[in-house]
């Protein structure tokens, strides 16, 4: 099976060929999606087209929907009022859209936490606006909670009161938590303590309990116990990470029982795609920074026979960290007189060997990332010398720094006994490389060729390997345990010789100071971007020093670095 032999037309197929690839290599989907994967996902939405209002407005009516059959739920009940206490993030834009549906025929109060002017997004404020049109026509009332705080709540109680005295008719107030979603950070600001507080005192009032509804949207704000959460796209318990784990098991599996998850219109293949997002979600180069704050990284690489592999990965990583080092062998330092970019760490000998272990373990510690491999040769001193470096630098766990094992690299670490790579892994470095593969902070970036040495590995591995893998290719796979992603971007005209080394140079820049897996899709996708710029402006006539010389324009076009 062999996502790069796809044709033009992907449609579902390629889908199934990537089940069958995470069947094969027992990739395992968590069932939940983090904060940092869905504004990811957020991001690649509308990079793939599908705006951030298109889901707003289904969010909305997927909580239209569920509303009603919580309503239904209790045979001939009806939400006399319905408040939708809606915060300045997309979650209080969430409950704009739901209190436009709810508004005919129910009668419905929309409860700002913060002022108008605060509201945050364009699409939230579209919302609102719409709210604002038609409210004096529609059963919608506007409350400020921090100007109308004692007297919304005093109507609250007065209306909970009137509907407890009449209790044949079946009528109840619905409490829509639209406050916070997947946004929320540190304790709750005034007036969302207060208002959370309130909401829990009349829920907790025996009095007013039968007659209140608390429905919270996506996730559920800190401190609210709500009745049910709709939640969006894939279930967010790492949201609820706080009280989520202190929650006891019942309590956790009541979490998940009062959850529903609503699809808003994100096709599950998006999932699989690298985009933008990923990109965007890298940290940004520290204005106030001093020499080394934004990443430091070594390109270990080069050899008597190749000395420009490990020029293109540290001119690379110099686009993005700004410290670059390139610990090589003399015949190569002596060609990176010309690079003033980049500091030079000169070992003796045309090829690595052991002797240069020490030294260069020693001066790793001082680096967040390394890229390991390119140029660097097959010699047998260099087998040699990689093994005993790997050992020691992998043994020394507290300062790891991030690790691309690039090229040559990858061929001379594998464990085969033979060049046969059917032959089972020897036992001789079996430590070696399930250090190697269980390490979370490693990245592997092979080509098809090179990925041979390391699907052996993977298999005898498959329950315990952490390790990150690019599968570079016309569709490259960025995978690991829990996560696989395709990347569209990159043109035939990328095959030239030094896009590898560049691709490892890119993911040791960004992994410097950002999640690995995540620079690693990052790393993918703005490679080929550069590639596809070229191609747009010069056919394939263009070379990876070309994509070296487009590179600072296409990341300062998509991120502001
Ligand atoms: N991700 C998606 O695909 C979609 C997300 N949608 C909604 O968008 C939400 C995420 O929107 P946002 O990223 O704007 O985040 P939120 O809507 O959770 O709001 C975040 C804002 O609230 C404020 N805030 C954060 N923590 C606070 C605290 N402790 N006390 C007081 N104020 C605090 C901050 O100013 C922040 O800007 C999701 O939860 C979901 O409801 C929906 O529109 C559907 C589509
Ligand atoms: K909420």
């Amino acid at each position: 099976m062999d996502l790069n032999n796809t044709k033009l037309d992907l449609g579902n197929n390629i889908i199934n060929q990537l089940k069958n690839f995470q069947q094969k290599f027992k990739i395992i989907q968590k069932e939940y999606i983090t904060t940092a994967e869905m504004n990811i996902l957020d991001n690649n939405c509308e990079y793939y087209g599908i705006s951030k209002r298109m889901l707003m407005e289904n969010a909305g009516i997927q909580a239209y929907n569920e509303v009603i059959n919580h309503e239904k739920q209790v045979e001939n009940t009806t939400y006399a009022e319905i408040y939708l206490f809606c915060g300045k993030g997309n979650n209080g834009g969430d409950g704009f859209v739901l209190a436009r549906h709810l508004s005919n025929p129910h009668r419905v109060n929309v409860v700002l936490l913060n002022d108008e002017d605060e509201i945050k997004t364009q699409e939230s404020k579209e919302n609102f606006d719409i709210i604002n049109n038609i409210y004096k026509f529609g059963n919608i009332n506007i409350y400020n909670l921090k100007k109308d705080f004692e007297q919304l709540f005093l109507n609250i109680s007065y209306k909970l009161d009137t509907i407890a005295n009449e209790d044949e008719c079946k009528k109840k107030i619905l409490f829509v938590d639209a406050m916070l979603g997947t946004g929320i950070s540190g304790n709750l600001r005034y007036p969302y303590d207060k208002c959370i507080e309130s909401l829990n005192l009349l829920k907790n009032n025996v009095n007013y309990n039968n007659y209140i509804d608390i429905i919270s949207l996506d996730t559920e704000t800190k401190g609210l116990i709500s009745d049910k959460i709709i939640t969006f796209h894939n279930y967010k318990d790492e949201y609820n990470e706080d009280n989520f784990n202190n929650l006891n098991s019942s309590e956790k599996s009541n979490n998940k029982n009062k959850t529903i998850l609503k699809e808003i219109g994100i096709p599950d293949y998006i999932n699989y795609l690298i985009g933008i997002g990923e990109l965007k979600s890298l940290s940004k180069t520290e204005t106030d920074s001093h020499k080394g704050n934004n990443g430091r990284t070594l390109v270990i690489g080069g050899s008597k026979d190749y000395y420009g592999a490990p020029i293109f990965s540290a001119v690379a990583a110099s686009k993005i960290v700004d410290v670059v080092t390139v610990a090589t062998v003399i015949p190569v330092a002596i060609a990176l007189k010309n690079y003033p970019e980049l500091m030079i760490k000169e070992f003796k000998g045309e090829y690595f060997n052991k002797h240069h272990v020490e030294e260069l373990a020693s001066i790793s510690k001082n680096y967040d990332s390394i890229v390991l491999g390119c140029g660097i040769g097959l010699n047998p001193n260099t087998k040699e010398f990689l093994e005993k470096y790997l050992n020691k630098i992998l043994s020394e766990k507290e300062s790891m720094p991030k690790l691309i094992i690039d090229a040559d690299a990858i061929k001379l670490i594998n464990p085969l006994d033979s060049d046969d790579l059917n032959k089972n892994l020897n036992e001789k470095n079996k430590e070696l490389y399930i250090k190697l593969f269980t390490d979370k902070n490693i990245i592997f970036t092979p080509h098809k060729g090179e990925f041979e040495y390391i699907k052996p590995i993977l298999k005898e591995l498959s329950d315990i390997y952490q390790s990150n893998i690019v599968l570079k290719g016309k569709i490259d796979i960025v995978f690991n345990k829990n996560n696989i992603k395709l990347n569209m971007t990159g043109n035939a005209g990328m095959t030239i010789g030094g896009t590898g080394d560049i691709l490892a140079g890119l993911i040791a820049g960004f992994s410097a100071k950002n999640d690995p897996y995540v620079s690693a899709c990052a790393g993918v996708f703005i490679n080929g971007l550069a590639g596809d710029y070229l191609n747009k402006q010069i056919g394939y006539n263009y070379n990876s020093r070309d994509i070296l010389n487009v590179m600072p324009k296409i990341l300062h076009n998509y991120l502001d670095f």
